[in-house]
């Protein structure tokens, strides 16, 4: 059972229509909620209670409809290049609570954070027939930074191997768009989707919004930021891998 002072940084409740939710939080303020429903990040607020990422008004948690905002996962592909959902189907399964996940290098400092699991199942497997493990730790630092850490098992039990694309698929809270610059990102080839997937290699030092932009990478960052200059707010996303 969990003691008094566990219950300051995880609680279990239950969210929008009755979906179980975990909501992170640091001794400072920060806090971080995430649905069982996809496995999904859906907020994370500064010491000040300001939102930091961005939810539809019209987000309807209504399963198999996946919650539009927040971190959704893209698992087994990102997009839809392949036969199945677009980004996957990991974000409108339910996921469970790892009561027993494996060592976890990263994190060690924080005391919020929750282990999600997702399996294979019979029903799923009549669209990939795969049998997977896909572990999620998230994270809240003391300092109120946010961590995804994510460990894909294969178990199929033939040993046969699978390929799978995936994504963390942020919507970060912007207050002006036209203030927001991303960095961190030339150099690096894009197929851009509104110019029939044409590929180019980012040229700039910064991406600016002035209309819309839909720009897949074909290689992640290991850093980029995005400036959102209202809020005062500097995102910096980090990937690294072991
Ligand atoms: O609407 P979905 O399936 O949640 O996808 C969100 C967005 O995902 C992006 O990857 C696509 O480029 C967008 O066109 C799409 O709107």
């Amino acid at each position: 059972m969990a003691s008094a002072s566990e219950n300051i940084y995880v609680e279990h409740v239950k969210g929008v229509n009755g979906l179980d939710k975990v909501i992170l939080r640091e001794i400072r303020g920060w806090s971080a909620e995430v649905y069982l429903y996809g496995g999904q990040v859906t907020s994370w607020k500064n010491e000040r209670r300001e939102e930091l990422l961005f939810l539809s008004s019209k987000a309807l948690f209504q399963p198999p409809k996946p919650i539009r905002g927040g971190i959704p996962i893209c698992f087994p592909q990102f997009g839809n290049l392949d036969s199945l959902e677009q980004h996957g189907f990991a974000r409108n399964r339910l996921w469970s609570v790892d009561p027993d996940p494996p060592p976890c290098s990263s994190h060690t400092n924080s005391r919020a954070f929750i282990d999600l699991i997702l399996r294979h199942s019979e029903e799923e497997a009549k669209i990939w027939s795969h049998r997977y493990e896909l572990r999620l730790r998230v994270a809240l630092g003391p300092a109120g930074d946010l961590m995804l850490t994510s460990r894909i098992r294969n178990t199929n039990t033939d040993g046969k191997s699978f390929t799978f694309t995936f994504a963390y698929h942020t919507y970060f809270f912007v207050t002006d768009i036209s203030e927001v610059r991303v960095e961190g990102l030339e150099t690096l080839d894009y197929l851009d989707n509104l110019q029939n997937r044409e590929r180019f290699t980012e040229q700039g030092d910064a991406i600016t919004f002035e209309s819309e932009v839909s720009l897949k990478f074909l290689k992640q960052a290991y850093v980029f930021c995005l400036f959102n200059s209202n809020l005062y707010t500097l995102f910096y996303v980090y990937r690294s891998c072991w």
